[in-house]
């Protein structure tokens, strides 16, 4: 689809929706638990409250904020300053909140005491030391205990897999003010069609573009464990912290730490092979600044365009993720998936949970039944998907 057919960005100017609640009732709790959760000193407590106020409030100033990818940020800036956050498109706002949520905690200014540190720690670091993690893990154990037959292994490839697509409702950004209420349907189910890829002819290996730290990234690391079988793997991280909890090469490294220390012997041996497979190159690892950023997939830096290409599968993971590959668009869901994602350089599998308004490719019936049914199911994180182009 030509980028002069698709629908409008979805703003956060409406009252009502579900985007402009997340700046004007997330937010505010989000910064609350900044200030709670970190020791920091009045000048950055006042830098990150000047923040919320400006966003509720006021207009995008002409300081561009440190960090990497300066260039883009420059070129953006130029274009908004001035503009009400309010006029902001949804995602741009969310990306260049997170980039001044960094700069006002002083992570990219080098010589001073909170450089580089990143301000979710406490949080990520709460679901990793977490009870609902330790139940996960108890659950992989008994999973993987018991593989002994052709049919077993398929089933707990597939528990696999479904862990890692329910393991994004582990997002702490959505926790920030929504209680989870349980996992409800699976709207579109194309997993055969993702283990076909996985399993099938080529050497490309299979990419997958993390989302979340915490219990998503240790679902997604099992998953990972059991695509090795069969294919080489790339995990793709975010290069610096973002949208809370977003996963980065430090959250990686302090999740193997976790499962190496986990009582189950299963857990252990997890933590073990895939630090075998990191040290013997079958699991690389790859953080890109293109990940921070409110582009879309549309408009791949061509690097990773090549990695994609030559991928036998990207599994992109996650509603941020599901956001660029699609657009933050007012589609219409029944528009099929293969549609708006045709420009996408390889084949592409994304696995999420639904917590933003856009959903694409899903049977106009299903549509008009899940609408009456649950009129919030698109922001809930109660419904999932695994849509694949291929
Ligand atoms: O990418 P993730 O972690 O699955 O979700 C990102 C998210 O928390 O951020 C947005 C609101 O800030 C929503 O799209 C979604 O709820």
């Amino acid at each position: 689809m030509a980028d002069t057919q698709l629908p409008p960005r979805i703003g956060i100017d409406r009252p009502g929706s579900f985007s402009r609640s997340v700046f004007h009732e997330r937010h505010p709790v989000l910064i609350a638990n900044l200030i709670a959760d970190n020791t920091y000193p009045s000048h950055i407590r006042d830098r990150l409250e000047a923040l919320l106020a400006e966003t509720l409030e006021g207009t995008v100033p002409p300081e561009v904020p440190p960090g990497p990818n300066r260039p883009f940020w420059e070129a953006e800036i130029a274009r908004c300053v001035g503009t009400p956050w309010n006029d902001l498109p949804f995602l741009w706002a969310e990306s260049y909140f997170y980039r001044r949520i960094l700069d006002a905690v002083d992570h990219f200014a080098p010589a001073r005491v909170f450089y580089g540190a990143d301000p979710f720690a406490p949080q990520k670091q709460a679901q990793l030391d977490g009870a609902e993690l330790r139940t996960d893990l108890e659950a992989y154990a008994a999973l993987t205990e018991r593989d002994s037959t052709s049919q077993d292994r398929a089933e707990r490839r597939q528990a696999l897999l479904r862990a890692a697509l329910w393991g994004n409702q582990a997002d702490l950004g959505f926790r920030t003010t929504t209680a989870i209420a349980g996992q409800s349907d699976i709207v579109v189910d194309d997993s055969p069609a993702i283990w076909d890829l996985i399993d099938g002819p080529g050497s490309g290996p299979v990419i997958v573009v993390a989302d979340n730290a915490g219990r998503e990234l240790t679902a997604d690391l099992a998953l990972i464990d059991a695509i090795l079988e069969t294919a080489p793997v790339e995990l793709h991280l975010k290069p610096h912290p973002y949208f809370v909890s977003d996963a980065t090469g430090r959250d990686l490294l302090a999740t193997l730490d976790a499962l190496a220390a986990d009582p189950n012997k299963p857990v252990q041996a997890l933590a073990q092979r895939l630090r075998d497979a990191i040290r013997g190159d079958r699991l690389r690892l790859r953080a890109h600044g293109f990940y921070v950023l409110p582009t879309t997939y549309r408009h791949l830096p061509p690097d990773l365009a090549a990695d994609f290409r030559a991928a036998r599968l990207v599994i992109l993971k996650g509603d941020l993720n599901y956001r660029r590959l699609v657009g933050d668009r007012e589609w219409d869901a029944a528009t099929p998936f293969g549609e708006v994602v045709d420009y996408f350089p390889g084949d592409v599998a994304a696995l999420r949970t639904a917590k933003s308004d856009l959903a694409v490719g899903i049977d106009p019936v299903r549509l008009t039944e899940l609408d009456n049914a649950s009129p919030e199911w698109r922001v809930s994180g109660t419904h999932a998907m695994m849509q694949v182009l291929h």
